[in-house]
C-alpha cells in the first residue's frame, strides 16, 4: 500500500471508533480482517497512524484549523515529520488516496503556534478534564499532559522466580532492550520510531517459559512499594489478568501465601496460565463469589489494584482519553471506595493496605485515600516518600519522591518517571 491507502484505511478505522463507540483496538482488529490483502508493515503503519492521531486529537485539529477526522489524520502524517509538500506529492497519482482538506490547512499547520492555542487543547484533553488536571497535577499540568501523548516505550519485568535480569537482557539483546532506569526487574524497548512496530516478544523463549511478562515500569513499581516479602500472607484484592499478582509472587520467593480475587472471572481467566508459566507455586486463586470470610483481620498486606479511569495509560489507549465521562469518573470512583472498604476487612492490626490506581486524577488517589482515613480512623498513611526510597534507594535525583509528590501517596507520571501514571499509597492498621 501507498501512503494514500494508509491514510485512507486511518480514517476509516477512527470513524469507525467513533460511530460505533468501541475501542480503537476492536476497529483497528475489524479493519484487519476485511483487508486481508495488507501487508503487516501496512498494519503497522496503519495502526501508528491511527494512535498518532488519538493521542494529539485536539491539538492536530488546531494546527489544521478544522477537527474533522480526514483533516486530524493528515495532521498526524504531518506531525510525523513529513512536510506538506512531501505529502502533496507522495499522494500525486494515488488512486487510493482520501481528497486532501481544504485549501490552507496544510501551509497552517507548520505556521500556527500551538501556544496560541487553550490550555486544554495543548495539553490534548476534554475541555471538562483541564480542571481536575490541574487540581492533580499543579500548574505544570499542560507539560505533564503532553507527555501523555507520546508514544509509550515496551517494557518487561524479569521474572525473578525463574531467571536474572542479565540472562533476558541477553535473550533481548537483538530488540535492543535495556535495563530500566528505575525497576531494578525492568527491561524496556525504546517507543516506536516512524512506521515500525514493537517486537512480538511474546513468541519469544524467556516469554514462553515465564522468564519475563509484559509490564510497564510504572506498574512493576507500584507492586515493589508495596513491601510484599517472602513468609508474608498477602491478598491481591482485584487481581484481574494477574499482572501485580505475578511481580508480588516473585517478590515473595515462593514462601508465604499470596491469595489473588477478583469479581470478574472474565478478567481473571488468564490468571491461572499465567501463573504456571511463571512458576508461581503459593498463590491460591480464589473466585468471584468465594468466601474470603475466614481471612478477614488476619493478613499482612492486602493490595487494592483498584479499578479506575485509566487516565494513567493514555499513551497506550489514547481512545479512553476522549471516551471518559465526568459521570464514567464519578462511578469508578464510587467503585474504589467500595473496594477499599472490602479490602480493609482482611488487614491484621499492624498490617498495610495497599491502595494502587493507574490514574492521575486526584479523586481517584489522593482524595479517595484522605475519604477512606475518615472513615476508617484505625488506618494511618505511611510516609510514601520514605517507602520510595527505602525501595528504590538507585532511582537517583531525577526521581526523587519530592519531585513525585509526597505525602499519603505517590504519583508516577511519563514525565516525572517515565512510566505509565500510577499513583501508590500505602496506609497501616495501627494495632
Ligand atoms: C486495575 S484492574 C486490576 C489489574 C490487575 N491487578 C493487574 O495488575 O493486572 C481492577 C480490577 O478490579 C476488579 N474489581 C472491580 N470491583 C471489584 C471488587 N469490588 N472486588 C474485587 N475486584 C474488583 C475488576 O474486575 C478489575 O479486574
Amino acid at each position: 500500500m501507498r501512503l494514500g491507502g494508509r491514510i485512507a484505511a486511518a480514517i476509516e478505522v477512527i470513524e469507525d471508533m467513533d460511530r460505533r463507540k468501541r475501542p480503537v483496538a476492536d476497529a483497528l482488529k475489524d479493519w484487519g480482517l476485511s483487508h486481508r490483502f495488507a501487508g503487516s508493515g501496512d498494519r503497522s503503519a496503519i495502526g501508528n497512524i491511527v494512535y498518532d492521531t488519538l493521542r494529539r486529537r485536539r491539538s492536530l485539529g488546531f494546527r489544521m484549523g478544522q477537527d474533522d477526522t480526514s483533516s486530524v489524520v493528515f495532521g498526524a502524517v504531518l506531525a510525523s515529520g513529513l512536510d506538506a509538500d512531501a505529502l502533496v506529492a507522495a499522494l500525486d497519482g494515488d488512486r487510493h488516496a482520501p481528497a486532501l482538506p481544504a485549501d490552507g490547512s496544510l501551509a497552517r499547520f507548520s505556521a500556527i503556534s500551538l501556544a496560541e492555542a487553550p490550555a486544554a487543547v495543548q495539553a490534548d484533553v476534554p475541555d471538562w478534564l483541564a480542571g481536575p488536571l490541574q487540581d492533580s497535577l499543579g500548574d505544570n499540568w499542560v507539560t505533564e499532559a503532553q507527555a501523555f501523548s507520546e508514544r509509550p516505550p515496551l517494557d518487561m519485568r524479569v521474572n525473578t522466580l525463574k531467571a536474572a535480569r542479565e540472562d533476558v537482557l541477553a535473550e533481548l539483546a537483538p530488540f535492543d532492550a535495556t535495563p530500566c532506569e528505575i525497576s531494578p526487574v525492568g527491561l524496556r524497548i525504546a517507543p516506536i520510531a516512524s512506521d515500525g512496530r514493537h517486537p512480538n516478544v511474546q513468541v519469544e523463549r524467556g516469554f514462553q517459559t515465564g522468564a519475563f511478562e509484559i509490564q510497564d515500569e510504572g506498574s512493576q513499581l507500584a507492586a515493589l512499594l508495596s513491601g510484599a516479602k517472602p513468609g508474608d500472607t498477602v491478598l491481591d484484592a482485584c487481581a484481574g489478568a494477574g499482572g501485580k499478582t505475578l511481580a508480588l509472587a516473585a517478590m515473595m520467593k515462593g514462601q508465604g501465601v499470596l491469595h489473588a480475587y477478583d469479581t470478574d472471572r472474565q478478567r481473571l481467566a488468564p490468571i491461572w496460565d499465567r501463573l504456571a508459566r511463571a512458576g508461581a507455586g503459593n498463590v491460591e486463586v480464589h473466585a468471584p463469589r468465594a468466601s474470603l470470610g475466614h481471612l478477614h483481620g488476619t493478613l499482612d498486606l492486602v493490595v487494592a489494584d483498584a479499578p479506575c479511569s485509566g487516565a494513567g495509560t493514555w499513551r497506550r489507549r489514547p481512545d479512553a482519553k476522549w471516551r471518559l465521562s465526568a459521570a464514567q469518573l464519578e462511578r469508578r470512583v464510587a467503585e474504589q471506595a467500595k473496594v477499599l472498604a472490602m479490602a480493609e476487612a482482611f488487614v491484621r492490626p499492624g498490617g498495610r493496605l495497599v491502595y494502587i490506581t493507574c490514574s492521575l486524577l486526584a479523586q481517584e488517589n489522593a482524595l479517595q485515600v484522605q475519604s477512606f482515613l475518615q472513615q476508617f480512623p484505625e488506618f494511618e498513611a505511611e510516609d510514601a516518600a520514605r517507602i520510595w526510597q527505602e525501595t528504590l534507594p538507585d532511582s537517583g535525583a531525577r526521581y526523587h519522591p519530592s519531585a513525585i509528590g509526597a505525602g499519603c501517596g505517590l504519583t508516577m507520571t511519563p514525565q516525572k518517571t517515565g512510566t505509565d501514571g500510577f499513583f501508590f499509597a500505602s496506609l497501616t492498621r495501627r494495632g
